[in-house]
């Protein structure tokens, strides 16, 4: 089964409400109507209700960079998936490194989110990856292997055909230093035995993206790699021209 890539751009806690909205405009015209790669966005949550609005009818999805593992109460600072899903979005991201590890989200909170992403019908975009740290005491695998169990304990392997996993080392975040073509395979060729051994079906037709100090320069030798079926974008998803480059590169 071919799979669609996918590259999504995650915009992080940037843009003000006029460069979110050019960013946007500037991206819906330039990417080809018949571009091989879904593409999607992730702006702040407070920029969703007008980029909704500006994308409806348009070929780019729409997605929230996390979402709460509650529907509805006393939750402060939370934004529920039918919150989300009123405003159009299609993907939220759960899990990302940057709510792991500086707001302290455990495996079991992500997937908690997750599920309730699922309930809902929107499309998680489930981030697992490894420190500096734990790589240099090869605990890569293992890292990704209690990450990827607490969904599958939550929600079970059937629910990763309504998801996407981001295969993101934590030390190529930001950093400049991209997983090399390699590396980024062997995990994403893991990632996708570990789920094979529970669910062929699913392992097969299920997108893992890679994230991680991605550029126009560098996409599409990631992308060409078998089990890289697209990306999760940060600082290089900010300027139109080179997210649009590398969205083409897929
Ligand atoms: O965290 C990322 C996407 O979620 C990657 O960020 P960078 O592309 O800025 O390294």
């Amino acid at each position: 089964m071919a799979r669609r890539p996918l590259v999504v751009g995650n915009w992080k806690m940037n843009c003000t409400r006029a460069t979110a909205q050019q960013l946007l405009a500037d991206l819906l015209a330039g990417l080809p109507t018949d571009a091989k790669a879904q593409v999607g966005v992730c702006p702040a949550y407070v920029f969703i209700p007008e980029l909704g609005a500006m994308l409806a009818g348009k070929t780019i999805a729409l997605g929230a960079q996390n979402v709460a593992d509650q529907d509805q109460g006393a939750f402060t600072g939370e934004i529920s998936a039918p919150m989300l899903k009123e405003f159009g979005c299609a993907y939220a991201i759960v899990g990302h490194s940057e709510r792991r590890l500086v707001y302290g989200e455990t495996n079991a909170l992500v997937a908690a989110r997750y599920a309730k992403a699922i309930e809902h019908g929107i499309t998680p975009i489930f981030c697992v990856g490894e420190t500096l740290e734990e790589r240099e005491q090869d605990k890569t695998f293992a890292v990704i292997d209690e990450q990827l169990q607490a969904v599958l304990d939550l929600c079970g392997v059937a629910s990763l055909s309504q998801a996407v996993i981001a295969y993101e080392p934590v030390w190529a975040i930001g950093t400049g230093r991209t997983a090399t073509t390699e590396q980024a395979q062997e995990v994403h060729a893991y990632i996708r035995a570990q789920i094979a051994k529970l669910d062929a079906e699913v392992a097969e037709g299920l997108q893992i993206l890679y994230g991680g100090s991605v550029k126009a320069d560098n996409a599409a030798a990631l992308f060409g790699m078998p089990d890289v079926d697209g990306g999760l974008v940060g600082g290089a998803s900010l300027d139109a021209k080179s997210f649009l480059a590398i969205c083409l590169a897929a």
